[in-house]
């Protein structure tokens, strides 16, 4: 499926695939069913036409013909009907098949985009990318393109029937009809579609706000905030409303012309009938007048059908514009000349890394090295860019400079597989899935053995958890009442890094959550975990560092000090001033809030 080099509906034609003819049959269909629907007003004409042809002896009226056209009438109104239903039927299986095409489409680009894109784009904001756009295009093919196709049939068969009869009534009808389109199309402009694009972000910042707003209620209510608290929620519905209101604004002048000029046939028709009739074609004009008189009003309710789906085509090619930017996104490109490291040790040289719409790097000229078996920790004040260099080893993110090599080969030439097998890594954002606690463990190394995953929990110090609950490895996470604290899940997640077995450990060590206990566990979990092992650690708890071959410590995404424990001791500076800091603070906490100077 090509992309991009098309737009609006050809392009969402073509995510529907083979199955976009049914979506031009049901076209077809609907065009048919229009005109088909127009004939009963001929049958209509014809009934007026032999009664005009007898008055004013009405009892000249040839019954048996006016019945038959009632009958015919009736006959081409069913079939309308039933082309229509046909075309429903068509559009919905197009429809179907169009948005079941989308969706796997933007999965499967999501699996080939970096991971450090799902970091900036939350759940919610893809979910609702995903979802909204694709139901939008989904209806729009199934009610509102064929439903647009049959309007605009109708209003040509009706041009060409306006002038058939008479063609001083036909134009002054169709210069109604010429004057409203051209109001329409003033709502319907570039600018109303920078409207449209304006209210999908505003509507999707809102989402986005309200997500946030409701992730944050335990906070308001531990603090007693009010919604103001929350005051980006706020400006967005703010925004929002501003949004949905200029707009409406914008249409009210077009709008309220435009139905007064569809609805105005009868004070056009009327005068114009009167100044138009003569007394010898008087019985002809007058059946034609009040045909017309007929007529007119209802291309009033045709034209408000394709205003209407003006509104809906315009959504229906911002969602695609919207699913296309998805689209877009890079993918990590897979190397074409793969190559296998022999050696396990990670390498920085000369990186720097700036994140997408940032201005300033997170990394700035990085050098380092982790020999095979050896550990290096990354520390630093919060943002100083440790967690960054630990993304980019398993491609997160591609830097823009410099080259990350494992065992000398650049990661952007090793198999995503390959990579992804070597490296274990254990992030302070542990994510477990809602499954079992077995399938948690089984997702580092699918063919693993109950008895390997057990080992594995039991390295990790995780016997008490699996004790605790009746089925064991069996029990189902996050379902009735099956809830971990933060360092039993840090555990878990250890045990599946250890589980995994992969000679290269990314670790942020993050265990402020946990109580002494846990603590102590998941320190020996670290242990085991990292041991032989190339490791390069992110460190907030400097004790657990001291023993590093190599500490490097960051500020602003640059290397300020470098060496041992003992080395940037006896150097004296960031490091040294750090390490102070920490043994006060644990002062402090055993002084419980007094302050003990050291
Ligand atoms: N996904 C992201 N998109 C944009 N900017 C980001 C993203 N993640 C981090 N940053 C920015 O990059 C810089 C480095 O962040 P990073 O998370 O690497 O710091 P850190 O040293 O690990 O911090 P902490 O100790 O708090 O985890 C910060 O300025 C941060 O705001």
């Amino acid at each position: 499926m090509s992309q991009k080099n098309k737009s609006g509906i050809a392009r969402l034609l073509e995510f529907g695939g083979r199955y976009r003819y049914l979506t031009v049959i049901a076209c077809i269909l609907s065009g048919i069913s229009s005109i088909l629907m127009l004939c009963p007003f001929l049958c209509f004409w014809m009934v007026l036409r032999d009664v005009f042809a007898v008055l004013p002896d009405l009892s000249k009226v040839n019954v048996q013909a006016i019945s038959n056209y009632g009958w015919m009438a009736l006959a081409l109104a069913v079939s309308g009907f039933i082309f229509y239903a046909l075309a429903l039927l068509f559009s919905h299986l197009g429809a179907f098949h169009t948005a079941k095409n989308m969706q796997s489409l933007i999965l499967h680009h999501l699996a080939t985009l970096p991971l450090g894109f799902f970091s900036q784009n939350s759940s919610g904001k893809l979910r609702k990318i995903i979802n909204e756009n694709t139901s939008q295009t989904e209806n729009f093919l199934a009610h509102q393109l064929p439903d647009m196709t049959g309007s605009v049939v109708t209003a040509v068969t009706m041009l060409v029937m306006l002038l058939f009869f008479d063609w001083r009534l036909g134009g002054l009808c169709i210069l109604l009809l010429v004057v409203g389109f051209t109001v329409q199309m003033l709502m319907t402009n570039e600018k109303s579609m920078s409207y449209m694009r304006q209210y999908q972000d505003a509507s999707e910042q809102m989402n986005n706000e309200a997500v946030e707003y409701v992730r944050g209620i335990p906070v308001v209510k531990v603090f007693q905030q009010t919604i103001y608290s929350f005051k980006s929620f706020y400006a967005a519905i703010m925004h929002y409303k501003n949004n949905v209101t200029e707009y409406a604004l914008s249409c009210q002048g077009p709008m309220v012309a435009f139905n007064v000029i569809i609805n105005a046939s009868f004070a056009v028709l009327i005068p114009a009938g009167i100044l138009l009739i003569r007394p010898d074609n008087y019985k002809s004009f007058l059946l034609d007048l009040v045909f017309y008189m007929m007529f007119a009003s209802g291309s009033a309710a045709i034209l408000n059908k394709i205003l209407f789906s003006g509104t809906h085509r315009m959504m229906a090619q911002e969602a695609v514009r919207r699913i296309d930017m998805l689209l877009d996104e890079i993918p990590v490109v897979e190397t074409t000349l793969a190559q296998i490291p022999d050696r396990n040790d990670v390498e920085f040289k000369d990186v720097t890394f700036t994140y997408p719409g940032n201005k300033f790097p997170a990394l700035s000229h990085l050098n380092l090295h982790v020999q095979e078996g050896k550990t290096v920790a990354l520390v630093g004040a919060s943002g100083s860019g440790k967690t960054t260099a630990a993304t980019l080893i398993p491609r997160f993110w591609d830097p823009q400079e410099g080259i990350v090599s494992i065992g000398g080969v650049p990661v952007t030439e090793i198999t995503k597989k390959d990579l992804m097998n070597r490296i274990a890594f254990v992030f302070q954002d542990t994510k477990l899935l809602k499954v079992s606690i077995l399938e948690n463990m089984r997702a580092a190394r699918p063919d693993a053995t109950k008895e390997q995953v057990l080992n594995a929990l039991h390295n990790a110090q995780c016997d008490d958890i699996i004790e605790k609950f009746p089925q064991g490895v069996d029990t189902i996470l996050g379902t009735k009442g099956i809830y971990l604290s933060g360092g039993e899940q840090q555990r878990l997640a250890l045990a599946r890094a250890i589980l995994k077995d992969a000679p290269i450990i990314l670790l942020d060590e993050a265990t402020a959550f946990a109580d002494p206990e846990n603590e102590y566990k998941i320190q020996l979990a670290f242990e085991h975990l990292t041991r032989g092992k190339t490791v390069l650690m992110i460190a907030h708890r400097l004790p657990t560092i001291q023993n590093a071959d190599e500490i490097l410590v960051l500020n602003k995404g640059t290397v300020v000090e470098r060496g041992t424990h003992n080395a940037l001791m006896a150097q004296g500076g960031i490091y040294a001033t750090m390490w102070k800091d920490y043994q006060t603070s644990i002062a402090w906490n055993i002084g419980k809030g007094e302050y003990h100077a050291s």
